[in-house]
């Protein structure tokens, strides 16, 4: 799915209109009514409503939801903020339809003392601004902001389009926004909905389609995504029936120390589960007996050295591998930092880098600049803020992740909630799949064992970095199902692969 700026679902509405055709006021009735069904699906006609409108359009939208849930006998209050004299046409027409259908409880709101008092377990609707959002909410404005989420523990808030004070595609970090149990958003996901910062803000996004032009949406490009089933199945590739293991590429991994021989062994489990030809793990000699009785699909490389991996960088030409996964468990010894060096001074193919082996890079910068093209970095924020450094929010942090990606010619995601993975042509995709279950220690290296088993077997670094998350966040959704988000286990992921590759493409 495409995610538009304002100024794009400006253009898209303003294309319907033209192209459908269809009247702004009627566009405005068909999104309205939309909401209005949402909210019947959900509420009773017990629960009193109260709706808070601006004068722009965003608030035409509240007065039309005031109208069609009143036709439908839930009993509404209409306040309307005052915060300019003007308003829009849409909001003059539709203020003007509802007071000829229900005259009565429809109050102008001048200043904060004329807020209503709410009776107990009332629905909130906050219509006050939309995509017209275009500076931070101040003064009185932004205390009807703060009255609504004071309200907010006894009453159900639910913001159309997006929450008030929310901007759709800039940060909105510190400023007054209204912070909704439910948002009701039309046709696109916005970009403020993926951002970490606004977690607390959206609550549960319901995305609406009110029927944009499908023209403008196919042939309008867009920076931002989120990746989709109808992506996931244009990457996917189904086996040739006569095909073997050399088909599916003979991967690296290289992973594991002492103490934490349990991050390489999850790490090549999720690389064979992902589909990998042929695997071999470099692996410091005491992982060598832990990994061949974990996971006997694995081939062992040992080092010469007794705890870390020291000497990986050599025997690689003769071996052919196709990726090289490196870094889970890896720690940062000096003789790593070396090895990891000649390493990428002989190796020129895409490489999966993850965890320690950031670190490595994080401490020795100019190494990121031998990095192979198209190979995928794969940072958590800290990890992220070590390697190319701190951003004062999420939006800054999004164009530093895309600007590395782009003038170092890498993909490179930041993990979270929604993992952002920023491409070399300047794109940036957005995960959907996962759960808070996965906030757990392992996750991250199955990750990296999918990705380099992807890789490994013939997807590009974008396909492989897009398909790999999709299915490492779905499997995460299998295994909260089976197991709870508290008690699943990275382990638990690899398990859930198999269900993920079955119906979550
Ligand atoms: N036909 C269509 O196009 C459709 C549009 N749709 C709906 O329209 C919404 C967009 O409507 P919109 O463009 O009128 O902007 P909107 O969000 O109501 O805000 C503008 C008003 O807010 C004010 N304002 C802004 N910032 C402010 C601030 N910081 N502090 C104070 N005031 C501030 C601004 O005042 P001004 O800046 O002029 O002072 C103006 O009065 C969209 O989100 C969706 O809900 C749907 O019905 C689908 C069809
Ligand atoms: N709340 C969440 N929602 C979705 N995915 C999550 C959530 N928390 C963590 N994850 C995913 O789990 C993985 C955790 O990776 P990481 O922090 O590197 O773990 P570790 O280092 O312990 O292996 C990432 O892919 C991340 O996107
Ligand atoms: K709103």
């Amino acid at each position: 799915m495409k995610i538009f700026s304002a100024a794009q679902i400006r253009e898209a509405d303003q294309y319907t209109i033209q192209h459908e055709p269809i009247s702004s006021a009627d566009l405005m009735e068909r999104a309205a009514g939309k909401c209005a069904e949402w909210i019947e699906d959900h509420f009773s006609p017990t629960q009193p409503v109260y709706i808070f409108c601006g004068k722009g359009n965003n608030g035409g939208d509240g007065l039309v939801i005031s109208r069609l849930l009143q036709e439908h006998g839930y009993t509404v209050h209409t306040c309307i903020i005052q915060h300019s004299p003007n308003a829009s046409a849409d909001h003059t027409l539709k203020l003007q339809q509802l007071r000829e259908a229900f005259p009565a409880n429809i109050t102008e709101i001048g200043d904060l003392s004329d807020f209503p008092g709410l009776p107990d377990n009332a629905i909130i609707v906050d219509a006050l601004f939309g995509t017209g959002m275009s500076r931070p909410v101040e003064g009185w404005l932004a205390g009807v902001i703060h009255r609504i989420n004071d309200l907010r523990s006894q009453h159900t808030v639910i913001a159309i389009d997006l929450p008030s004070g929310m901007i759709a595609d800039t940060s909105s970090n510190h400023f007054a926004v209204v912070k909704a149990h439910y948002t009701l958003s039309f046709e696109f996901y916005k970009l403020a909905f993926l951002l970490p910062e606004n977690a607390a803000l959206s609550g549960e996004v319901h995305i609406l389609p009110i029927g944009l032009s499908p023209d403008y949406i196919l042939h309008t490009p867009t920076r931002y995504h989120l990746t989709d089933r109808q992506i996931i199945r244009t990457i996917y590739k189904p086996r040739d029936p006569f095909s073997h293991k050399g088909t599916y590429g003979h991967a690296l991994l290289i992973a594991g120390s002492y103490g934490k021989m349990g991050a390489a062994v999850l790490s090549a489990r999720a690389c064979i589960r992902a589909g990998v030809g042929l695997l071999s793990c470099h692996l410091p000699k005491c992982g060598y007996e832990i990994m061949q009785i974990s996971e006997p699909c694995a081939m062992c490389i040992p080092d010469k050295d007794t705890y870390f991996n020291t000497h990986f960088h050599t025997g690689l030409a003769d071996a052919r591998y196709k990726v090289i996964g490196i870094g889970p468990g890896i720690d940062t010894q000096p003789e790593t930092a070396r090895s990891f060096e000649q390493l990428l001074h002989s190796w020129q193919q895409p490489m999966v880098i993850d965890a320690d082996a950031l670190n490595l890079l994080a401490k020795n910068p100019k190494l990121l600049q031998l990095v192979p093209k198209n190979s995928i970095l794969t940072p958590h924020p800290k990890e992220f803020e070590r390697l190319f450094g701190p951003a004062p929010n999420d939006v800054e942090r999004l164009a530093l992740l895309s600007k590395e990606a782009v003038s170092r010619h890498l993909y490179i995601l930041l993990k979270g909630r929604y993992t952002a993975m920023a491409c070399p042509d300047g794109s940036i995709y957005f995960n959907p799949t996962g759960n808070p279950g996965m906030a757990t220690g392992g996750s991250g290296d199955v990750l990296t064992g999918i990705l380099t088993g992807l890789l490994a077997q013939g997807y590009t670094s974008k396909e492989a970095l897009i398909l790999g998350v999709w299915l490492h966040g779905y499997a995460g959704d299998i295994a909260a199902a089976e197991h709870s988000q508290e008690a699943m286990t990275a382990g638990d992921i690899i398990t859930g692969l198999g269900q993920a590759f079955k119906e979550g493409i």
